[in-house]
């Protein structure tokens, strides 16, 4: 069963923003399925409300397509965890200023300042080919590097294109070649909480003496998750001010070039690009094959190379559904006692392909216009009549729950600020806690764009 559980992950991370998957269901595990009740358990109280509330029917789903039998979920908190999981410590960060965040679902984790790095995002695990050999080679320098000044790296690629797995080999490249060193790995989120934190429980001198005396490497990801955050702005440029005088080492990602990030104000873009700018392209056919290999090899499945080939033909949006199709196929075949066979592989790719590829905000605008009757024009109005504010919120959350789009992306999309995109999700997601209608609307209309029927 916990195949099925990890069949489930890999569909839910096909479909899901990469932040949401990562935050929410990445952590949650497989308990055991005892009659009809398949129970899973996450990390703290917090994270089983988000998950059951907002996941529970999507999940419930797949579980059902996966067995072709119905069954009921049981969420349940897991014992031992105390509660340090990266979903709760996002919103109670403000006050868990100092804490280790932690990967509760990684083995063997390495522990260091921030998040931890994931044990199997290694330089060995990365293969290396004309769309990230530049990307590789400046990584690797910056991390051997003594030189005092220009130590700084900008990895630029679209969503599931390696920039994590290449910044984390790194932090442990430095943690193996030169343990005195201190790598800080966080996300431009995680920096944004704990500055929250340390000036609302006094702390900010801690917060800025840590970041600024006490990091050799700074590794930080997401970097365009600061568009409209002016304070944070500010106290990273000062951050990154000091680091930089100082000659550490500093790399950034992110999925958009500094000045293409919306409102980020041009001393921290021009701190971005003071170093080399490194873009990660598309993988061709060959490099898929390579990297197919190389996982289904980690992870002992055994595919034939006719399914490799025709997987690597066929998945081309990013790594990340490359390795959901690897993953589907295994389980799949696994659990249904049926050979792994190209059948087997074009039955999945199926699957994945419409599920992702069409799912765009204007797609899902228009759906919504069509359902609840109204223009494409009212949709993006100024209009605060509840008959199309609702649909706009109820399009702005579908939104965010199937595009990899940031809110920055998506409020420029329905003409509104990215506080009001969150106000949107917000809202939408209490109605559907409180209210039935909303509750069937959403799922109706989810389905649709599930099944790619708009
Ligand atoms: N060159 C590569 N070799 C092996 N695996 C890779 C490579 N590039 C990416 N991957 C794998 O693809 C998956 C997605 O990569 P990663 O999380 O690093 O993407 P990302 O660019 O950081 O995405 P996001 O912007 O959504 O955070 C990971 O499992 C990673 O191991």
């Amino acid at each position: 069963m916990e195949l099925v559980w990890n069949n489930v992950k890999a569909v839910l991370e096909e479909r899901l923003p990469g932040h949401s998957f990562r935050m929410w269901i990445e952590p949650v595990k497989f308990e055991n399925r005892s009659g009809d009740a398949f129970r899973l358990s996450c990390p703290n109280a917090f994270s089983k409300k988000r998950v059951q509330d907002h996941y529970g029917s999507m999940i419930q789903d797949e579980i059902r397509t996966l067995l072709g039998s119905d069954i009921s979920l049981c969420f349940d908190v897991r014992k031992g965890t105390n509660g340090a999981s990266r979903g709760p410590v996002v919103k109670k960060g403000l006050k868990k200023v100092e804490t280790q965040l932690v990967i509760p679902n990684v083995a063997n984790p390495v522990m260091h300042s921030g998040r931890m790095l994931r044990p199997d995002f290694t330089l060995d695990d990365f293969v290396v080919s004309g769309n990230n050999d530049f990307a590789y080679s400046a990584a690797l320098s910056l991390a051997s590097s003594t030189q005092s000044h220009n130590s700084s790296l900008f990895l630029l690629s679209d969503t599931g294109m390696g920039k994590s797995h290449l910044t984390q080999a790194i932090g442990h490249h430095i943690n193996r070649k030169k343990p005195g060193e201190r790598v800080y790995y966080i996300t431009a989120e995680d920096f944004t909480n704990e500055m929250i934190g340390s000036f609302k429980n006094d702390t900010a001198g801690q917060f800025k003496d840590k970041y600024r005396s006490q990091c050799d490497v700074l590794l930080l990801e997401d970097v365009h998750f600061l568009g409209g955050k002016e304070r944070t702005q500010i106290e990273l440029a000062m951050t990154l001010d000091y680091l930089m005088e100082s000659g550490k080492k500093i790399m950034f990602s992110s999925c958009y070039l500094p000045n293409d990030i919306p409102k980020m104000n041009e001393q921290l873009a021009s701190r971005f690009t003071s170093g080399l700018i490194s873009p990660i392209e598309d993988p061709n056919f060959r490099t898929r094959v390579r990297i197919l290999k190389k996982k289904a090899a980690q992870k002992g499945h055994r595919l034939p190379m006719d399914v490799i080939e025709y997987l690597a033909g066929e998945l081309t949006d990013n790594i990340r559904q490359l390795e959901s199709g690897l993953v589907s196929v295994s389980a799949k075949s696994s659990l249904m006692g049926v050979p792994l066979d190209l059948d087997l592989a074009e039955s999945v790719v199926k699957n994945i392909a419409t599920k992702k590829k069409r799912v765009t905000i204007d797609v899902i605008k228009k759906l919504v216009c069509r359902e609840f009757n109204i223009t494409p024009v009212d949709i993006v109005s100024k209009s605060r009549k509840k008959t199309i504010v609702k649909p706009r919120q109820v399009a702005i959350y579908l939104s965010r729950r199937y595009t990899d789009q940031p809110l920055q992306a998506i409020g420029k999309n329905f003409n509104r600020y990215h506080a009001t995109v969150m106000h949107a999700v917000g809202t939408i997601e209490k109605d559907i806690r409180q209210e039935v209608q909303m509750r069937n609307q959403i799922e109706y209309l989810s389905r649709k764009i599930e099944n790619g029927d708009f």
